[in-house]
């Protein structure tokens, strides 16, 4: 197996090629890091499953549990901003624009949605989005970890590569719901809305936003959808996919 060592750009990174095909190798520092981040991160979202079982067989119900579990939430989620930043230096084989789509609709929901309107923090669909992330993200941050430490379990690998093609449509149908039934309260209170007249002279309704929000699922989620199920077959079934840079 020949290979070649080349600078990756100064971002930790060096270029490796395999049977000619090009493989980043990360160096210490950002190995280091990015173990330190997932683990981090599995942890973070392991603490909010516990809570949430633990929340659930104490009370018997579902209402509440987005209070007693938010803090957490709203702490790993935003920091789950750090991995665009990862795709933008290079320490990740990423798209930005992929992953920015995915992070920045997560944290659109967790603080422009559940938490800027508590009336809809008990409604089901808040649940299901909440369960469906946090299974996913156990399953990704520890397959990353183990992927870095060269000691990765099938079944971690499999999961991966296997619970997103049920869990992907589930959190979609979570969060579209939640939008859905938080647009009356939208609606009723003018929030996050700009009226005309003011010195700005521009209107905004954030009602109107959230629709829009909604229908932008339709071209963006098949997109995210179609990007995991070419990873799977690159993952699990050693396809060659052809790249395009960003
Ligand atoms: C202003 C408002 C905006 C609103 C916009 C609204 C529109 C929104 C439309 C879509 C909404 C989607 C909503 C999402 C809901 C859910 O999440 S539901 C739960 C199910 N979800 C999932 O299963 C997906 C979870 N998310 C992801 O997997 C990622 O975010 C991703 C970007 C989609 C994954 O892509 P990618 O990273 O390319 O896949 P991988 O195969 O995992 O990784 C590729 C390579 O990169 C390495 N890597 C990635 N991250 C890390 C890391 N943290 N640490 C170390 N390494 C990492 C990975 O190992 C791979 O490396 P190689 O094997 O060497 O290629």
């Amino acid at each position: 197996m020949a290979s070649s060592e080349e600078d990756g750009g100064g971002n930790g990174a060096v270029e490796e090629k395999e049977n000619g095909k090009k493989k980043k190798k990360l160096g210490v520092l950002a190995t280091t890091w990015l173990i330190f981040y997932n683990v981090a991160m599995t942890a973070g979202w392991l603490v909010l499953g516990i809570a949430m079982v633990r929340f659930y067989i104490q009370k018997g119900t579902h209402r509440g549990l987005f209070r007693s579990v938010q803090k957490t939430l709203k702490f790993f989620q935003t920091f789950a901003l750090l991995e665009v930043i990862h795709c933008a230096v290079g320490i990740v084989r990423t798209s930005v624009l992929v992953t920015g789509v995915q992070v920045s609709s997560r944290i659109f929901m967790v603080w422009f949605i559940a938490h800027s309107i508590k009336q809809i923090q008990n409604e089901e669909s808040v649940i299901l989005f909440l369960v469906v992330w946090t299974v996913t993200e156990i399953t990704r941050y520890s397959f990353y970890t183990f992927n870095l430490l060269n000691h990765l379990p099938y079944f971690i690998k499999w999961a991966r590569y296997n619970f997103f093609i049920v869990l992907y449509p589930a959190g979609v149908a979570g969060e579209l719901l939640t939008i859905y039934a938080a647009l009356p309260y939208v609606k009723k209170t003018g929030m996050f809305s700009l009226r005309l007249p003011n010195k700005y002279n521009v209107s905004f309704d954030y009602y109107y936003f959230l629709i829009i929000v909604m229908f932008s699922y339709v071209p963006l989620f098949p997109q995210l959808y179609f990007h995991m199920l070419r990873q799977r077959r690159r993952v699990l079934h050693g396809e060659v996919i052809v790249e395009k840079d960003d």
